[in-house]
């Protein structure tokens, strides 16, 4: 998508055999890039939330087999590289969907072979994204233009967290239908849970449709359901990490709290999905999914601009209180009107997802 009218994906291959990636942890208030030239950086850079969502960081890993074996192409080099990407982050599938994908290409392979066949993998596998939101945006649009024509008027859409172009490579999955509609001269608005701790809906998801020229308004986490109490929300689309074969879905702390408010309330809530996110061994995303749990300082502390310009980071909650920091939370099946995939919106229920996968 364009930053200052400049196109942008979140990842790219440098011509000299790198990868770049936008640091989204110095978003909003800065825009900085960072190379990645091994196996450690793409790591590092997963496990940090320099890249994150979870398409992107199955890029990401892919890209970071890549890099890893132009330095090393053994097999038990090939074998630490992926189980090492694999643990990163232990939630959105797409992880470790994509070190599989690139693990079952480069085994079979002669270790001289390995290095151009990985960078060619991980370059499809971002191709493959860009098409697939795309798809997703398409579907989508559909969807908010109903309520458009129904409602005549500005379709007021809520998100949680960032499932925007920056979770992805590009166009994103919950906001891909957003750009397509908005793009089709849809009139809507965007309200943008905060999504504490780490703040992706203030610090990303705002700051990406500001730039895109999307209007948009910043809430807090907790004042969805009195929105959608007062009708001011005509529908929730958020992204996902993981979802199960019964339709659960497992996203970004504070979603299922969402879905609560719009089962209450009468208002459709939408999951975008790329069909890789979908995790077929798993029926109860409750008791099935793994949830991250990240360091408390990520709720006891928190970063900003300052007056005088600076970035600086504060403390919050008194210095002996603890704190829990539970990444993900997951969302029952019956809470969700539709999965919005590449192939079509599709009911959460298992028949639905197995007739969309034999598509
Ligand atoms: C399109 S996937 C976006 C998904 O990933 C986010 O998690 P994180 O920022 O921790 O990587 C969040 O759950 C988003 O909904």
């Amino acid at each position: 998508m364009k930053i200052n009218n400049i196109p942008y994906r979140t990842i790219w291959p440098t011509a000299d055999g790198a990868v770049e990636i936008i640091d989204q942890t110095r978003l909003p208030h800065e825009f900085v890039t960072v190379r990645l030239e091994s196996m450690r950086d793409a790591e590092f850079a997963i496990r940090s939330m320099q890249v994150r969502g979870a398409p992107l960081i199955g890029v990401a890993a892919a890209y970071g087999v890549a890099l890893s074996m132009k330095h090393h192409a053994t097999d038990a080099a090939l074998k630490a590289t992926c189980d090492m990407l694999a643990k990163a982050r232990p939630t959105a599938v797409n992880l470790s969907w994509a070190v599989e994908r690139m693990r079952a290409l480069l085994l079979p392979l002669q270790a001289c072979e390995r290095a151009d066949a990985a960078w060619l993998e991980a370059g499809r596998i971002a191709e493959q994204d860009v098409k697939i939101n795309q798809a997703i945006g398409r579907h989508g649009r559909e969807h908010i233009q109903v309520i458009h024509l129904e409602k005549g008027d500005t379709v007021n859409i809520l998100t949680h967290c960032n499932a925007g172009w920056l979770a992805t490579v590009d166009w994103g999955t919950a906001l891909a239908p957003v750009y397509t509609a908005f793009e089709a001269g849809i009139p809507l608005h965007v309200w943008v849970d905060e999504t504490r701790p780490r703040n992706q809906g203030a610090s990303l998801t705002a700051w990406e449709l500001a730039q895109h020229g999307i209007p948009h308004t910043v809430i807090v986490d907790n004042a969805g359901g009195h929105l959608m109490q007062h009708g001011l929300v005509d529908m929730v689309i958020v992204g996902c990490d993981r979802v199960t074969a019964h339709g659960d879905v497992c996203n970004k702390i504070g979603t299922y709290l969402k879905a609560l408010a719009a089962f209450d309330n009468g208002v459709p809530f939408y999951v975008a999905m790329p069909i890789s996110t979908l995790d077929l061994t798993l029926l109860d995303g409750v008791l099935e999914i793994p949830i991250e749990e990240r360091e408390q300082e990520e709720v006891t502390h928190v970063s900003g601009l300052c007056d005088d310009g600076q970035v600086r980071r504060v403390r919050l909650t008194p210095e002996g209180s603890k704190a829990a920091n539970y990444g993900f939370d997951v969302t029952p099946a019956r809470l969700v009107t539709g999965l919005i995939t590449e192939r079509g919106v599709v009911a959460a229920n298992t028949a639905a997802i197995l007739a969309a996968l034999a598509d």
